[in-house]
């Protein structure tokens, strides 16, 4: 830790009009403060009228309702977003028409900004007309590119996975990562990686820009082209951080160690004048370096004057966890703020669903326990082993795969697919997702705001019949649809749909849904972030994961940083289970864990 940080606590006030840096592990009350921090600015500001606002950015939608709803009466003189959701709503709606002719942005089209999503068909017009296309050779030419399965699969997930980098002139360029342009092939039962030719994908590269604007023309956007559109709108047009800055003349960023470089840019060129920046955050918490986060951007982010915080509380957790983060970590010692004792952290040594039974039995089986896991399929195993009647969490596909036969079939499937999602999506708190998910189905319909007018309509009345399909057959859930929403899709005759259709039920197939902002109890680290529970389960897939206990490396190892966030979610009781541990570890462990055998 720095030795010219000031100590604060999360009830303190700090000046208002000078830029800040407050650092804190977890559970010291860093959001807490933020929404003190507003309320004071909202009480003292002389610089805050009517169509200026304090802008506070955070990571996720779940953490802006948090503080919305923090935030009580104040709201309407704040304006709490994601850094996407906000530069989209000041910077690439308003000014992106300044963007046709550099990229064919078609402004009148666009309709927000979404997940990355590649269009065959426009992959092909663009390998069609590429200018190298000549040098593509066999067995890659522009015919075997588009023809043949063993190419799409790889090529589909590049252009998936296309970024943006700073070049060292600081202008921005598109880039594939190679790594991403692999399918999976089964040898003898082993998996192995067939990736595309080097020499293919250096040609495919010296168009990419071509490849975006297919999608710009049409207003198609996705989440890292408003970063791209909004930093080239700021670099080229002065005029457009002028009015941000006077109407914003405060902008405070959460979990700003989460930020990738074009974004601490962007923070940059506003906070240069006039506007006041605040940056919170946790290096030892930066978790997301695969979007680009780099966590050494948070102590080093500078602005002239900027005065650098720190907060040493934890205000979450018992002694015994905290004590337990201590060792992980060097740079703050963390003072137990609640100073009560509470349970011996536990390993639980066996079989993942025996050791969570036994977890719920030490939290009194009636409270609360939630499952954090690294990676998605082991927290979807969690809810599958949960729920046995799940067959499998590949339903959805083979309900789309199964109607594929004829176009009407096809239709038939996507509406009650896109209606069981939106459903879902509406019922963990997405309205915005369920809409959008809906309007997919009735693209045929009016103008936008008909098209949205009746996604609405039959989202109110999918969600207001839930109790009558829910548990029921799928077939149920058609005959709704089909009665009261979409009534021209095909009916269900005699034959392997409608064996599908009589065979699950909505249940199994809602299970298979994957939701964005999580709120189950069963959830990925990465989704936890930002949250606590009072107990958790943390499923550890090998006993060298426990070696964060023993040589702790939050600066370098990625892999320790996401275990830290999973165990400081907790606030009483932290239970790891881990299939085995040899006699070595078990001895170095016991001072720390009661560890017990399922
Ligand atoms: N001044 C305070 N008064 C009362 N409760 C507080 C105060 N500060 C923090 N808390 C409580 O302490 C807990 C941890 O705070 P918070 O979630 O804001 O921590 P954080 O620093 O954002 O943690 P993390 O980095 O782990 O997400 C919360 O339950 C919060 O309500």
């Amino acid at each position: 830790m720095d030795n010219s940080m000031i100590e604060i606590n999360s009830d303190s006030l700090i000046p208002i009009e000078i830029h800040f840096r407050v650092a804190a592990g977890p559970g010291a009350g860093k959001t807490h403060w933020l929404v003190q921090h507003i309320k004071n600015v909202l009480h003292q500001s002389q610089r805050l009228r009517k169509s200026r606002k304090i802008a506070c950015i955070t990571y996720t939608n779940v953490a802006v309702e948090t503080i919305l709803n923090r935030l009580g009466t104040n709201v309407d003189r704040v304006e709490v977003s994601t850094l996407h959701s906000f530069l989209y709503k000041h910077i690439v709606k308003p000014y992106g028409y300044l963007l046709t002719d550099e990229c064919d942005l078609n402004v009148k089209e666009l309709d927000g900004h979404e997940d990355t999503i590649v269009h065959f068909k426009k992959v092909i017009h663009w390998i069609e007309n590429h200018t190298n296309a000549n040098q593509l050779k066999h067995p890659y030419t522009v015919n075997q590119l588009v023809k043949r399965d063993e190419n799409i699969t790889p090529l589909t997930r590049w252009l998936q996975h296309l970024t943006y980098h700073l070049d060292k002139h600081e202008n921005l360029e598109i880039v594939g990562d190679n790594k991403q342009a692999y399918r999976i092939e089964k040898n003898d039962d082993k998996e192995v990686r067939k990736y595309l030719n080097k020499k293919c994908l250096e040609v495919l590269s010296t168009e990419l820009l071509a490849y975006k604007k297919l999608y710009w023309s049409k207003g198609i956007v996705d989440h890292s082209d408003v970063l791209f559109f909004s930093y080239q709108l700021l670099k080229s047009h002065s005029f457009i951080l002028e009015v941000l800055r006077a109407k914003f003349p405060y902008l405070y960023i959460d979990e700003f160690q989460d930020t990738n470089p074009i974004q601490v840019k962007i923070v940059n060129l506003l906070g240069a004048k006039e506007t006041i920046v605040g940056i919170i955050g946790d290096e030892a918490q930066s978790i997301y370096s695969f979007q680009g986060a780099d966590p050494s951007q948070f102590s080093s982010f500078l602005l002239p004057g900027l005065l650098a915080y720190v907060m040493k509380d934890n205000r979450r957790s018992t002694n015994s966890i905290i004590d337990l983060l201590n060792i992980i970590r060097k740079d703050i010692e963390q003072k137990k703020y609640r100073n009560i004792e509470g349970d011996k952290p536990c390993i639980l040594l066996g079989e993942r669903m025996a050791a969570y039974s036994k977890a719920r039995e030490l939290c009194n089986s009636n409270e609360e326990i939630y499952s954090l896991s690294r990676d998605n399929l082991t927290s979807n195993a969690m809810r599958k082993d949960l729920y046995k009647e799940v067959v499998n969490d590949k339903l959805i596909n083979e309900l789309l795969e199964i109607d594929k036969s004829s176009s009407s079939n096809k239709y038939r499937s996507k509406v009650i697919v896109a209606c069981l999602r939106g459903i879902e999506y509406a019922r963990e708190g997405d309205i915005a997702k369920a809409i959008k998910e809906l309007e997919g189905i009735v693209k045929d319909t009016g103008d936008k705001e008909a098209r949205k007018k009746l996604a609405l309509k039959s989202l109110f009345m999918l969600l207001k019949a839930y109790d009558n399909y829910n548990d029921k057959p799928l077939y149920e859930f058609f005959s709704f649809i089909k009665d009261e929403v979409r009534p021209e899709i095909s009916r269900l005759g005699k034959g392997a749909a409608k064996t599908f259709y009589e065979s699950y039920t909505y249940e199994q197939l809602a299970l298979c849904v994957n939701i964005t902002d999580d709120y189950s109890k069963h959830r990925t680290i990465h989704k936890s972030k930002g949250d606590e529970f009072d107990n958790v389960f943390i499923v550890f897939k090998s006993s060298a994961e426990l070696n964060i206990f023993l040589r702790p490396d939050l600066k370098n190892n990625e892999e320790h940083r996401i275990s830290y966030v999973a165990l400081s979610r907790a606030r009483e009781r932290l239970i790891i289970n881990v299939p085995s541990i040899d006699g070595d570890l078990h001895s170095k462990l016991d001072r720390l864990f009661s560890i017990i055998n399922v």
